[in-house]
């Protein structure tokens, strides 16, 4: 395996606004993810988590710093030129209504921008559907036939369709029911072993954050705080910023008990 990372930023800032309403949501935050490694970003709501994943897939422009992709500056980039990486570098949002378009079918949804040239495409749609656990003929039928759960597996095989490296999760089983979470993290985790991709997986859940990744990292107010192996941080945070969030954190993890029991029995996290 190479040495280079699959993503690395550093430096980052990301600032909304400009003039005296200027807001600083990222404020130089450095960080690497390998190939095949799952990144947990943990934070509070506003912490600047999801800004960090909208530059990462060119949603919104870096005020300084750099983000680099197996070793290619993206933020050296035009537009066109980061678009050509835009089929490496996927998401999966919190609401899979953002990424499934009401009136179309789903096997044109999950086709769209994959060149007709790829003749496996429609072979790798059917393929994906399926290890999703969606039932046969989902590709012609529209959104509005399926279940949350459902649909956020369908957005999942529409991220997986172009083959990415690295897929930005930003809080994928928050708006879902906790008796489906487990199961779509459980294919999120699926595809990963059976294709070597990497994620950076963002939530507020912390046994969500930590059943899903090798390291988290810790934002507060837009600063990255800390960063290290999952169950250290987890369990022995150095930071005093960490301690206070984990603690609050696993105060209110256990909103139902199907989730909690469902992860701990797949993973034996305790
Ligand atoms: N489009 C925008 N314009 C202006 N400010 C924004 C915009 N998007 C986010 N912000 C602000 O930037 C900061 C970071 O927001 P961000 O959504 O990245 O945080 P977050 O940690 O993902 O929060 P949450 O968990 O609530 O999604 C917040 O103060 C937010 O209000």
């Amino acid at each position: 395996m190479s040495d280079v990372p699959l993503i690395v930023v550093e430096n980052l800032v990301v600032d909304y606004g400009s003039g005296a309403r200027r807001h600083r949501a990222v404020d130089d935050v450095s960080f690497e993810i390998a190939e095949g490694e799952t990144l947990g970003l943990l934070g509070e709501s506003g912490s600047g988590k999801s800004t960090i994943g909208r530059a990462i897939l060119g949603l919104v422009p870096a005020t300084s710093g750099r983000i680099f992709f197996r070793g290619t500056e993206l933020t050296a980039l035009s537009a066109r030129g980061r678009r050509a990486f835009g089929s490496h570098i996927r998401a999966v949002f919190q609401d899979p209504n953002s990424t499934l378009n009401p009136v179309r079918r789903i096997g044109a949804t999950l086709l769209e921008g994959i060149p007709r040239s790829d003749a496996a495409r429609t072979g790798r749609m059917l393929s994906l559907l399926s290890r999703m656990g969606l039932p046969a003929g989902t590709e012609d039928n529209f959104p509005a036939a399926f279940s949350g759960g459902q649909r956020q597996r369908i957005a999942i095989a529409r991220a997986m369709m172009s083959q990415p490296s690295l897929v930005v999760c930003d809080e994928p089983v928050t708006a879902l029911d906790v008796s489906v979470q487990a199961q779509v993290l459980n294919l999120l985790r699926e595809v990963q072993s059976n294709t070597g991709l990497g994620y950076l997986f963002i939530g507020h859940d912390i046994e969500v954050v930590r059943y899903m990744s090798e390291r988290i990292a810790v934002l507060e107010k837009g600063r990255l705080v800390e960063c290290g192996p999952a169950d250290d941080v987890v369990r022995n945070p150095s930071q005093p910023y960490t301690q206070q969030l984990v603690a609050a954190m696993l105060a209110t993890a256990h909103p139902g008990v199907g989730r909690a029991e469902s992860l701990s029995s797949l993973h034996g996290v305790g």
